[in-house]
């Protein structure tokens, strides 16, 4: 095995801290979390801490001013202002509580699903989340008020429901924006099922967004709530702000202090939620929504449950294959047949894919070498089952190790290529997930596909970086993504890929985003895996130095269809295609090189019309 010296990179450690480190450094949001805690425990002792009985009238503390043993005066009815405000604030926060409790439970899973589907479950969705806002929602409260008879938890729950949308957008866009990362695609052809993707590779970059709504949530439901105590809902024998604030108003005039104290306490609390919720947008606001560098096309990707438009989704249709053909394809490690890529446009659909069919053997390293835009991607996207969303795909099969991947379920399909199909993509960086480590992210489809135990995924998941020439595992397993390099990530991701020990492994441009030096060693670390693990290597480039130097066969693809294809000897030695003789002096020869290959683009035309 090749030594390398990638792992000598050293591992950068974050020097923003963590965020409880760096929310402490902001001083008005220690201070506006300090109020709120102080609000949250008056609440909590509320009986160990007022003085008296909130209801307790007694006639001679009517309106009275603050003085010794009431310490801020009397009410209306005589009550003790004090005892009232510290009981109000166990009915304030225990109200925003029940709010901001159903807003969550209601809003939050409905966005992750809406944004991470799509189709017509994000439609149906939308319009409830719209019309749940164009509902005059004090309306509705006085209505249930009058038919619950003022209950204030029902009331609560109410005022949740037509806050739930503000949980519903914000979770929406965010799956919205991981749904195109990466590291979904990854888990997805790590055979990751749906429910677990949702819940530890969409769920992260929602949660600290979700905190900060629940933080100005609260605070408009204790606003809404007191709006409704002030207008006499709710049991006149519950202290709250709002109903001491109704009191105040009545003798505003006569007696500033009834109203001063409830509205301040009301102010302060709500005052002090915005600045927690604003404190923690600046710090987390954008670093928890990982930002991948976009596809050219940015378009979400589709998801089980979008509507695909005809023709049927990749790998789905089978017709057109001889009996011959099919049995041959069962000895193939990947083979593709009449494939077709097609996306929805202004002027009709847009055909991307024009009939490509290949083959990859068990053991073969194959090159899908073209320019940009070939439809290299495309072709293997289909066949992995990772178009993005509008992306229509027909053929007349595709095969995976000698399965028709088309006749089975999506979810046995993804089960498949969990076990079966190693993926290395592009971009090493954006296909690790930034929430969790790199151990996580190793063992989990040990785990959850391959049923391994923690020990054995965590002694398979060291093995397997030790082999891929990490020589200090532990300490990359232990690292985050953003304190690895990108030879080093590339080389995680290797790993990821072969963990389950698949017969195939696709590797899409592997070697686009690192250096001249690390660029050959991955090369060569990949040629040794495909032989130690006796791996078909499906090898995507834009380079043929790279296919000289790994692949033994080769097809040649522009403008979404195959020009050539053949050993690659013969290919180097005899290229049939004009096409393919400038992409290869092109590969050798960096200098004027788009020019030749735009050249050879109109002799290839010439020679196709
Ligand atoms: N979502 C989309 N909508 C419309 N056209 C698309 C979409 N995705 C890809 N295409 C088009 O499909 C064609 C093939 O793209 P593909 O990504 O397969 O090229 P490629 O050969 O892999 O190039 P690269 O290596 O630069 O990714 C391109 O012309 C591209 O513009």
């Amino acid at each position: 095995m090749t030594t390398t010296p990638l792992d000598q990179v050293a591992v950068t450690q974050t020097k923003r801290g963590s965020l409880a480190g760096r929310y402490f450094r902001r001083p008005l949001g220690v201070i506006a979390l300090l109020l709120f805690v102080v609000v949250l425990v008056i609440a909590i002792f509320a009986p160990l801490l007022a003085p008296h009985d909130p209801n307790l009238v007694d006639f001679a503390l009517t309106k009275a001013p603050p003085g010794p043993g009431h310490l801020l005066g009397g009410d209306s009815a005589g009550r003790d202002i004090l005892s009232r405000l510290i009981y109000g604030a166990r009915t304030t926060l225990y109200g925003a509580f029940i709010t901001c409790l159903t807003g969550l439970v209601l809003g939050t899973p409905a966005g992750v699903a809406a944004g991470y589907f799509g189709g017509t479950l994000d439609r149906i969705l939308m319009w409830i989340s719209d019309a749940l806002q164009s509902v005059p929602a004090m309306i509705v409260l006085l209505i249930v008020a009058a038919g619950t008879g003022s209950n204030f938890t029902v009331l609560m729950v109410a005022i949740g429901i037509f806050l739930a949308p503000g949980y519903f957008r914000i979770s929406r866009t965010l799956a919205q924006s991981v749904r195109q990362e990466a590291y979904i695609d990854a888990a997805r052809v790590a055979g990751l099922k749906t429910p677990r993707i949702l819940g530890t590779h969409v769920s992260p970059a929602v949660y600290a967004p979700i905190i900060i709504q629940t933080a100005l949530t609260a605070g408009i439901a204790m606003g809404m709530q007191a709006g409704l105590q002030f207008l006499g809902i709710g049991a006149a024998s519950t202290p709250s702000w709002g109903a001491m604030m109704n009191d105040g108003f009545s003798n505003m005039l006569s007696h500033p202090n009834i109203l001063l104290w409830p509205s301040l306490a009301l102010g302060l609390t709500i005052a002090s939620l915005a600045l927690v919720g604003s404190t923690l947008a600046d710090l987390v606001g954008v670093p928890t929504v990982p930002t991948r560098k976009k596809r050219r096309w940015a378009v979400p990707v589709r998801r089980d449950g979008d509507a695909a438009p005809a023709p049927t989704p990749a790998a789905t249709v089978v017709g057109g294959v001889t009996p011959s053909k099919a049995a041959e394809a069962c000895e193939s490690a990947l083979r593709i047949e009449n494939l077709r890529v097609a996306y929805p446009g202004a002027d009709g659909d847009t055909e991307v894919v024009h009939g490509v069919s290949l083959e990859a053997a068990p053991g073969e390293v194959l090159g899908i070498v073209g320019e940009s835009g070939s439809g290299k991607s495309q072709t293997i996207f289909a066949a992995l089952d990772l178009l993005p969303a509008g992306g229509m795909a027909s053929s007349d099969g595709i095969w995976i190790n000698g399965t028709q991947v088309g006749s089975l379920s999506r979810r046995k399909r993804h089960a498949m290529f969990g076990s079966g199909v190693g993926y290395v993509p592009q971009e090493p960086m954006t296909n690790l997930d930034p929430c969790y480590t790199i151990a996580h992210q190793l063992m989990e489809p040990l785990r959850v596909v391959s049923g391994l135990s923690r020990k054995e995924a965590r002694e398979r998941a060291r093995d397997t970086l030790a082999r891929v020439g990490i020589s200090d595992p532990d300490r990359v397993l232990a690292s985050y993504p953003h304190q690895i390099s990108g030879g080093m990530a590339q080389r995680v991701l290797i790993a990821g890929a072969v963990i389950c020990r698949p017969t195939l492994l696709v590797a899409d441009e592997p070697t686009t985003a690192l250096d001249v030096l690390v660029q050959a060693e991955v090369l060569e670390l990949l040629r040794e895996l495909k032989d130690e693990y006796g791996m078909a290597l499906v090898m995507v480039t834009h380079n043929f130095g790279v296919v000289a130097d790994i692949c033994d066969r080769v097809v040649v693809m522009k403008d979404g269809r195959v020009v050539e294809e053949g050993p690659v000897d013969r290919i180097f030695a005899n290229p049939a295609d004009p096409y393919t003789a400038e992409l290869i002096s092109a590969s050798l020869d960096d200098t004027d090189s788009r020019e030749r290959i735009d050249g050879a683009r109109t002799e290839s035309e010439r020679t196709f019309a």
